[in-house]
């Protein structure tokens, strides 16, 4: 059987036939504009993975590749049933919440002497060494635990039957070519499998696959085993935030019962029509606002050192939803509970 469409066709395939999600030109200008100022500022370069983040990695050994890795096959679903009641985690003196709460404690566990990046531990680790180590501040544990427990087991056993316990010699085994990364990650690791139906064709977002590929190249900072020949293949990683921040930022547009429904809490499942629409527009819509902003920096006549991609479009999109969560409260965003985003 042929596999699924690409994440990218996926995505065209979807917007040619949204019904409750459309993706508005001038929205798309607007946001394209404001990537414009940013064009050769720190939070549209790769070196911004770590100068912004104070939580990733220094380093870019194969300590930093296993970090990445972990992190990265748990990075889904952190939102909470009520914004004001979520896990947190506390780590040297700040408290963190959502993705970044994984991030704070992966590293409270390895300052803890827990070998959490190493697949010989996370491979036969118990549901309650997971639970301590994902433990919040707060009442509300960390969400999909138990999920996450199975999916480290799993990862972990593959990882050392298949690559001797190192996602450096995964990387290895992909030539540096992004889209080989990709696709060996998602065929040796089920739950990176972000494969579902759309009008009656098999399509891919691959969220978690093409964010693992981003933050490889983003930890490696491009070079060595990081210097990915096709990186700029990857596309935006089709995740519950981006769409928020595209539709607050107005290239995005939902119906109005789609807007109802999502405005009331509505659970969506992973796989439902309007899920689909809802990643494959935002995804899509990314595609456009690069295209726009190559576009504008070639009229601007600025020979633009660095190539802008997809990857940088969504890291600073995504960093823009985290540093606008008050202005972005009236614009939902879809709940659905999975491990694939
Ligand atoms: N599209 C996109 N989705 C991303 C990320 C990241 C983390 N990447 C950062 C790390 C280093 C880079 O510099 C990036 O700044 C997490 N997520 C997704 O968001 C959701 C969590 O959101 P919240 O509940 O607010 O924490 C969840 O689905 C998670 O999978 C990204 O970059 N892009």
């Amino acid at each position: 059987m042929d596999g699924p469409l690409s994440p990218r066709e996926s995505a065209e395939f979807v917007a040619g036939k949204s019904r409750d999600v459309s993706i508005d030109g001038g929205g798309v200008r607007s946001v394209a504009e404001l990537l414009l100022a940013k064009a050769s500022g720190p939070e549209l370069s790769p070196g911004g993975w770590k100068a912004l983040h104070e939580l990733n990695p220094r380093a870019a050994d194969e300590a930093a590749v296993s970090w990445v890795f972990v992190t990265d096959t748990l990075n889904f679903s952190f939102w909470s049933e009520r914004d004001e009641h979520k896990c947190l985690v506390g780590y040297k003196g700040k408290t963190y919440s959502g993705y970044w709460s994984l991030c704070a404690a992966v590293n409270r566990a390895l300052d803890e002497g827990i070998p959490i990046t190493s697949a010989s531990y996370y491979a036969t680790a118990t549901l309650d060494q997971v639970k301590h180590i994902f433990r919040s501040d707060t009442d509300v544990p960390m969400p999909l635990i138990e999920e996450r427990h199975r999916i480290l087991n799993e990862t972990g056993k593959i990882l050392l039957e298949k690559f001797q316990g190192s996602f450096l010699n995964c990387v290895r085994k992909s030539e540096k070519s992004a889209q080989k990364l990709m696709h060996l990650v998602v065929e040796s690791f089920p739950s990176y499998r972000d494969v579902t139906q759309f009008e009656g064709k098999r399509i891919s977002f691959y969220k978690r696959a093409q964010i693992l590929v981003a933050d490889t190249w983003s930890v490696l900072e491009g070079k060595g085993d990081g210097c990915f020949t096709d990186i700029s293949s990857i596309t935006m990683f089709a995740d519950y935030r981006l769409p928020q921040v595209l539709a607050h930022l107005g290239a995005l547009k939902y119906s109005k019962e789609l807007l109802e429904k999502l405005l009331r809490g509505e659970m969506f499942s992973y796989g439902d029509r309007q899920e689909v629409e809802i990643r494959g527009c935002s995804l899509w819509c990314v595609e456009l606002i690069r295209d726009c902003l190559l576009e504008l920096i070639e009229k601007k006549g600025e020979k633009n050192s660095r190539e802008i991609n997809s990857i940088l479009l969504d890291y600073y999109l995504w960093d823009y939803a985290r540093d606008h969560r008050e202005d972005m409260k009236g614009i939902p965003f879809h709940r659905t509970r999975c491990i694939y985003y």
